[in-house]
């Protein structure tokens, strides 16, 4: 499983999508199968990944699951209300990091689990296409031979063709209005489903097996469409009969949606399996305030239900001289609170997170170099140390500081404030920001330039820059202050501007 080295935006930013609930649509939306247009917003988010990853070419090394579907999805091979619908789902959750193409991915193991699929694994670091791909999803009318070429292209041999159409259409069906020549007859939903079952499940292994399937793509009136008929039966229903052991359709559908979502460009390299992090470090912000630097910071750990509830110091050391005991300063607590867990953190025996803040008031002068915490179980066993896996949690650097308590984040107009140590030397700051809105392409960039804040006095050694940000019908998703002062460059990822 992928290592948690604190800071890392890419898996600080997919590890919160995952288990956290509300942090991305993904988690949340397709909850219990929910129904949207007649279908489900799981079986669009599946028909999205499986479209998006359509245009690999395994030869040519180019395609797959990179977002390109945001440049494609009013073609007619794409065509359908639930493709707009579930990339809107996702307008809001990249960042800076964090592209579409792994959202579209997690959606798809979410719309599985959503449904009382088995659990996908999932890995991140997708990137984002920025021109269409290629026209190569594979349509109805289109004969075996060709799908047989279209799937081996993918990286798929014509058993896991047969695997992986069974285990995609085990959810949602035709919708009329799109494909009338396929469902012929009146249907009151305006869609024809697969299987008679909302769920994921292998309904429509048995159904097709047993010949009581309604599935148009096997037994729909126009025999040219009848593409899950020439697939399903193209070797004999061997491959059909094994699904027809709903084990094996979990296990198999697990593995080939797994290997679906995970087939990128080749010049893309994904990040190990992403797990729950034992213990993980977030909204941490250091900022001069009254004659000190307040340091703030959250250990989020994997509660065990029945575990007492351990006792946890944060420690920390001086950047230049002494101040702090030999052990180093240290802090309790400042609040001890429980965070939900999403459902796919559930699914992997996560009941719930235990969430410690620390509020740290830091020696102005002798500032802070790195910190850690000790865990004690308070049963008489040595005490646990949670040091960054034996680095330390390193703090590069007190010179550029993202000041959360002089800035104002109040939407759709921003102060973003930096305090600057020292008298200030004409330093050149600027933040990159990253934008999200519901119009695509849905995330952009901004760049902006701070300038000497006359309304902020120097305070405690620093020198306070602002810069104003407009973001009308935009969320901010992320930011990196860049600096350079004297010669020397800064920067520091704010993936959150407000302390709460
Ligand atoms: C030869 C290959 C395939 C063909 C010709 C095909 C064709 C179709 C068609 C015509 C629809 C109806 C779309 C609509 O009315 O909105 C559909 C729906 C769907 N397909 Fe496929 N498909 C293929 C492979 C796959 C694969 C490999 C997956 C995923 C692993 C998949 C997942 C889905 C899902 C989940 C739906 C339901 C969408 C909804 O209800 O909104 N399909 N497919």
């Amino acid at each position: 499983a992928a290592v948690f080295n604190w800071p890392d935006p890419l898996l600080d930013t997919l590890e919160d999508q995952l288990y956290l609930p509300g942090i991305s649509a993904s988690s949340e939306l397709a909850l219990d199968c929910l129904a949207r247009d007649g279908s489900t917003v799981a079986a669009q988010w599946l028909r999205l990944a499986y479209h998006d990853m359509a245009n690999h070419n395994s030869t040519t090394g180019t395609g797959g699951m990179d977002a390109s579907i945001l440049f494609e999805f009013t073609r007619p091979q794409d065509i359908g209300v639930g493709m707009f619908e579930s990339l809107s789902d996702f307008a809001f959750s990249s960042n800076e990091y964090v592209g579409l193409a792994d959202s579209i991915a997690m959606g798809a193991i979410n719309a599985v689990i959503d449904c009382g699929g088995p659990v996908i694994p999932f890995r991140g670091g997708r990137i984002d296409a920025t021109v269409a791909g290629p026209a190569t999803v594979p349509e109805p009318q289109q004969d075996l031979a060709s799908h047989i070429a279209s799937f081996k292209a993918q990286g798929f041999n014509q058993t896991e063709m047969i695997m992986l159409v069974a285990c995609g259409h085990s959810l949602g069906g035709v919708r009329k209005v799109d494909f009338p020549l396929i469902v012929t007859e009146n249907v009151p939903t305006g869609i024809q489903t697969f299987a008679l079952t909302v769920g994921f499940d292998n309904t429509l292994v048995h159904e097709y097996l047993n010949s009581t399937t309604e599935n148009v793509l096997v037994v729909g009136s126009n025999i040219t469409t009848r593409s899950d008929l020439r697939i399903f039966s193209s070797d004999n229903n061997v491959t059909m009969q094994r699904l027809a052991s709903s084990t094996t359709f979990n296990t198999v559908c697990a593995d080939l949606i797994g290997r679906m979502i995970d087939t990128v460009p080749s010049s893309v390299t994904l990040t190990d399996v992403i797990e729950p992090f034992n213990y993980k470090v977030t909204k941490t912000f250091l900022f001069p305030q009254n004659g000190s630097l307040t340091f703030l910071a959250s250990l989020r750990i994997i509660s065990s239900r029945n575990a007492r509830t351990p006792t946890i110091t944060m420690f920390w050391k001086e950047r230049t001289g002494s101040f702090c005991p030999p052990k180093g300063c240290s802090v309790g607590t400042s609040d001890d609170t429980v965070a939900d867990s999403s459902f796919l953190a559930q699914l992997k025996g996560v009941p719930f997170f235990d969430l410690f803040s620390f509020n740290a008031s830091i020696d102005l002068k002798t500032s802070i170099s790195h910190f850690w915490f000790e865990a004690n179980d308070n049963d008489g066993s040595t005490p646990f140390v949670v040091d960054n896996n034996g680095a330390n949690y390193t703090i590069h650097q007190d010179v550029v500081l993202y000041d959360p308590l002089r800035s104002d984040t109040s939407n759709p107009f921003s102060v973003l404030v930096v305090g600057v140590k020292g008298p200030g030397s004409n330093p050149s700051v600027t933040a990159l920001t990253t934008l999200s809105g519901s119009d695509i392409p849905f995330t952009t960039s901004k760049t902006s330039v701070f300038t000497l804040d006359p309304s902020l006095p120097p305070a405690d050694g620093y020198t306070f820059y602002s810069s104003s940000i407009s973001h009308i019908g935009q969320l901010i998703s992320s930011n990196t202050i860049h600096a350079t002062i004297n010669g020397t460059a800064y920067s520091r990822w704010v993936p959150s501007l407000d302390i709460g």
